[in-house]
């Protein structure tokens, strides 16, 4: 099994306190690692570092096989609210790299469209991102990641409000995208239904450290 990252000798401090000691791990490439822990443990601000360190490059504890361009990380919470007047195909299209004109190439548009049918976004993609229920708002934040081309993902909590048939779609559908598209995927939750279910390895963070173990997913 190939790496797509790894993190070594990492001690991660905040203001008024040792968040992690000496972290030592990898995450597989094609795997969908879930990163889990209590609230509060540093998931999110671990994967901020993780994310620091690539772009500057100052601190040489993490060492990835790809370049940041390819990583996408798609944060806890957004603010759209209601009266959000962009329309789904236009937010989503905000996701695309290296627009050089001012409108989208054909070639461009039809990618969108590709992407809006993998997410299953096609049939609301003129409608405004602000009606959008809860999982098709993070099917929408999934999609216009998904334009950058990524080959590491990171979703941050992308569940955490949905039910549980919406939890479970997004889910199946991000474990077919990830196999059409070699995507490497960590995805931060607390729902031991998807961990269970859908994670092929899990990072556990607890006590300042972390443990990665293998997972039997079942879908
Ligand atoms: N810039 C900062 N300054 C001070 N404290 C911070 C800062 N960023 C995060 N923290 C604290 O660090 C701890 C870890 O926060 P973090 O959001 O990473 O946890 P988490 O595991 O992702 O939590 P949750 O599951 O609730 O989202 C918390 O106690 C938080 O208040």
């Amino acid at each position: 099994m190939k790496n797509i990252l790894t993190v070594s000798h990492l001690d991660l401090k905040i203001p008024d306190r040792l968040l992690f000691s000496d972290l030592n791990f990898s995450f597989p490439k094609n795997q969908l690692t879930c990163i889990t822990g209590e609230n509060g443990v540093g998931k999110t601000t671990l994967i901020k570092h993780i994310l620091q360190d690539l772009e500057h490059k100052h601190e040489q504890h993490v060492q990835s096989t790809i370049d940041r361009s390819k990583i996408q990380y798609v944060p806890q919470l957004r603010n759209i609210d209601d009266d959000y007047p962009l329309c789904i195909r236009d937010f989503v299209s905000f996701g695309l790299k290296k627009r050089l004109l001012p409108w989208n190439s054909k070639k461009m548009k039809t990618k969108v469209e590709h992407i809006l049918a993998e997410t299953k976004l096609t049939h609301i993609a003129s409608h405004p991102l602000g009606h959008a229920s809860g999982g098709e708002k993070q099917r929408a934040y999934l999609a216009q990641a998904l334009c950058a081309d990524p080959e590491l993902l990171i979703l941050d909590e992308a569940t955490a409000s949905l039910d549980t048939d919406s939890k479970n779609f997004l889910l199946k559908l991000l474990k077919n995208i990830m196999h059409e598209n070699n995507l490497t995927v960590l995805f931060i939750t607390h729902d031991p239904e998807l961990i269970e279910k859908y994670s092929d390895y899990e990072l556990n963070l607890h006590n300042q450290t972390a443990t990665l173990s293998k997972k039997e997913a079942v879908n």
